[in-house]
């Protein structure tokens, strides 16, 4: 389950559920880097954005790779999670306010993945290479879906 939840937060960090969020200042504050906002002010934070920065996940940003949230022990080679501060992943939001569903979330994404790898294999019904297009709304769409084909594992497709 360890590689299963370091897969889950690699995909969301490239395709956060939530691509985008804003706030209104309810008063005049000054952000920790020093930026002014004033009252009535919006201000979007945005995890899809984030999820691509060079500077927070380094040149292979582009990459899905569950590794990056990994860490092998040299003494017995156990894989282990390591979780990164949500101010740099706010897919769940951070701080006060950060989602009170997180942890239920990875559950029940977790245990629809094993229960359906377990006996199904799920094929893109796409060509090679083919990306899906991601329209911005409240919660993330892919334009058109992604099309696959579940497959009963021992089936031939
Ligand atoms: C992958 C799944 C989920 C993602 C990506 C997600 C993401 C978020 C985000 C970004 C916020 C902040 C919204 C805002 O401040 O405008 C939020 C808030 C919240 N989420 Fe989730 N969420 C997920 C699943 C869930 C589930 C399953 C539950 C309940 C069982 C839940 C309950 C909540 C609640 C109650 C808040 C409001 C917290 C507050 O304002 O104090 N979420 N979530």
């Amino acid at each position: 389950m360890v590689y299963t939840h370091a897969s889950l937060c690699e995909s969301m960090r490239l395709y956060p559920p939530v691509p985008l969020d804003s706030k209104e200042a309810t008063e005049d504050d000054v952000l920790p880097d020093g930026t002014v906002v004033k009252k009535g002010m919006i201000v979007t934070y945005h995890p899809y954005a984030m999820g691509r920065v060079e500077k927070l996940w380094g040149p292979d940003w582009i990459e899905f790779s569950p590794e990056r949230w990994l860490d092998r022990d040299t003494v017995t080679g156990k894989w282990s999670f390591v979780s990164r501060d949500p101010y740099m992943y706010p897919v769940f939001q951070a701080g006060p306010r950060i989602c009170l569903g997180k942890e239920m979330a990875f559950m029940q994404m977790k245990r629809v993945v094993a229960g359906v790898l377990r006996r199904y294999r799920v094929v893109p019904l796409v060509e090679e290479g083919v990306e899906p297009v991601f329209m911005s709304h409240l919660t993330a769409k892919m334009k058109g879906g992604f099309p696959v084909g579940i497959v009963e594992r021992g089936q031939r497709f």
